[in-house]
């Protein structure tokens, strides 16, 4: 059993992800090898084992069964706890199986009633029992896991609802009932959990969407005994539908790119932000700020408004082709374009304040960074998607990093829609354009052509602030231009940024206001390992 995520820690590596098919596959295929049952025995006893090791001081469980195999794991886990001295008591909503039902589900409910553990079947008993024998110390919630097949309705729906209706926590086995577990989408209600042990690997949809909200701590475990010949839980699992982030790729990132002794600010890349329409400065100078904090050497920024402010640190260079004739062109630097550019580039931009046309830096940029405004503004021309798609053809390297909204306008959708199946959203923006995505929000997805896409294991409602993309969206850039072209992986890189913009916000109740994030991110800079 492993602690995966929680407020205060992340994954050290980075783990495979599972989908409901696959973890099936690998259900039947563990099966296969072990006398009945004794996988449903494994799930029950891990999850007991688990609950008494979250709350050792429960006295009383009530252990909610629905009547799938989820709900069989719930029915074990009660046996133990009781064979325990635990007070428990089960509510099946679903009701008593028929008596001819030979499932497993079945069979166990039966084993529980003859094992003098008190199961209620309706509501209304259930209700009355909670009135006369007071709430218990804590919930298990085994009502759906990953066979949910729609939105919860009747009497599961409703002890849904009465389990978030609780003040007592709420422990999950395998999902929190109601979420799905390859989209983190909930179709209708679903389980508000402390805490959610994953049986047979981790699903993405605890990662991403309301996954994370919903799950409260994660925990996993391979159901192996120790001595087993374990499954590999690693980044090459053939059958991983994403793979989940690790500190050990940001910390290799931060080991390979350590500035030796004989380094001077031409080595570490350059940057040119471009954006801050009117009344939108701060956007620019905050992603300036955070490209210059991530460490790289020089850093412009080019406002398209004519009513600029003084930049937010005084080390950022202004840039504009009239004062840099010299620096008028783009090679060797990566550009970050778009936050908050408003609609600088649809209304006819004034060739005297800025020669920076988005389809001159479609066109012309070797590597290219576009968030925000420059991201709706290639949602409202379709000659400059084209112009973005062609990029890869022509050798250049482009990202993209929208928010649900952003990604909702590119694909010609609602945002809803696109948290409805966050991983396939990113995996379409990537196809559609091209390139390399990142979804941000509660688990941001990271998608490339032909790359298994990332789930961002960091990051927090701390985050939830104005100019948090921006900081990202500059970092992303400064580390990208701090990467020798020869050996950069985007798709990686992207997972590190990523990385490094929520691992900045760890333990933070927040909010962690934008500026403050940069300093957050400068300060986690480490030194390189010695002997
Ligand atoms: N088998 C094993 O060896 C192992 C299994 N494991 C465990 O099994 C779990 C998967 O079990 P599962 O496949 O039985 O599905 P599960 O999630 O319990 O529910 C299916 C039932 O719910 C019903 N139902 C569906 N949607 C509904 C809705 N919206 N509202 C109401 N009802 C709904 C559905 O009914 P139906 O759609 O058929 O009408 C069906 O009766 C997995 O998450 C893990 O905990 C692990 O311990 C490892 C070993
Ligand atoms: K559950």
């Amino acid at each position: 059993m492993h602690k995966l995520l929680s407020t205060h820690t992340l994954p050290h590596h980075a783990l495979a992800l599972l989908s409901a098919e696959a973890t099936r596959s690998r259900q039947q295929w563990l099966a296969r090898q072990l006398p009945p049952n004794t996988l449903i025995e494994r799930a029950g006893l891990c999850v007991a084992r688990w609950l008494l090791a979250m709350a050792p001081h429960a006295q009383s469980v009530d252990v909610l069964a629905g009547r799938g195999h989820n709900g069989a794991d719930a029915l074990v886990a009660a046996r133990w706890l009781h064979q325990l001295g635990r007070r428990v008591r089960v509510y099946a909503p679903a009701g008593n199986p028929a008596s001819t039902d030979t499932s497993t589900p079945a069979q166990l409910m039966r084993a529980t009633q003859s094992a003098g553990i008190a199961v209620f079947m309706d509501e209304i008993s259930w209700l009355r029992q909670q009135a006369s024998g007071g709430t218990a110390d804590v919930l298990l919630d085994g009502l759906l896991g990953i066979g949910i097949s729609r939105a919860p309705t009747g009497a599961v729906q409703q002890a849904i609802e009465w389990i978030n209706a609780q003040s007592t926590p709420c422990l999950a086995i395998d999902i929190p009932s109601g979420l799905h577990p390859n989209t983190g989408h909930s179709p209708g209600a679903a389980v508000r959990a402390v805490a959610t042990l994953s049986l047979l690997g981790v699903r993405p949809g605890l990662l991403t969407g309301q996954g994370r909200a919903l799950c409260g701590e994660i925990w996993w475990s391979d159901l192996q005994p120790p001595s087993a010949a374990i499954h590999p839980q690693d980044a090459y699992t053939p059958e991983a539908c994403a793979v989940l982030s690790g500190d050990a790729d940001w910390r290799a990132w931060q080991h390979l790119h350590a500035r030796r002794a004989d380094e001077h600010k031409g080595t570490r890349g350059a940057v040119l932000v471009v954006g801050g329409g009117t009344g939108m400065h701060g956007a620019l100078w905050l992603a300036s700020a955070s490209a210059l904090a991530s460490g790289a050497g020089k850093v412009w920024a080019c406002s398209l408004a004519s009513d600029t402010q003084a930049p937010l640190r005084p080390e950022i260079m202004r840039w504009a082709t009239s004062i840099n004739p010299n620096d008028a062109d783009f090679a060797g630097k990566v550009v970050v374009a778009g936050c908050g550019a408003g609609t600088a580039w649809l209304d006819a931009p004034n060739p005297s304040t800025h020669d920076l046309t988005l389809e001159r830096l479609l066109t012309q940029t070797e590597r290219l960074v576009l968030d925000a405004d420059g991201l709706n503004t290639v949602a409202a021309r379709p000659a400059w998607a084209e112009l973005l798609r062609q990029r890869a053809a022509q050798g250049k390297s482009t990202v993209i990093t929208p928010h649900p909204l952003e990604a909702a306008r590119l694909l010609g959708t609602s945002s809803s829609a696109v948290q409805a199946d966050r991983l396939a959203a990113a995996k379409a923006l990537c196809s559609q354009l091209n390139c390399t995505v990142v979804l941000k929000g509660s688990g941001s997805i990271i998608a490339s052509p032909a790359r298994l896409p990332y789930i961002n294991a960091s990051g927090n409602a701390a985050l939830a602030t104005p100019g948090s993309g921006d900081v990202l969206a500059g970092w992303l850039g400064g580390l990208w231009a701090q990467t020798p072209h020869e050996s950069c992986d985007v798709h990686r890189l992207c997972m590190v940024a990523a990385h490094w913009h929520g691992r900045a916000a760890l333990g933070h109740a927040g909010p962690l206001r934008a500026q403050d994030l940069v300093e957050a991110m400068a300060a986690l800079h480490q030194a390189p390992a010695r002997l």
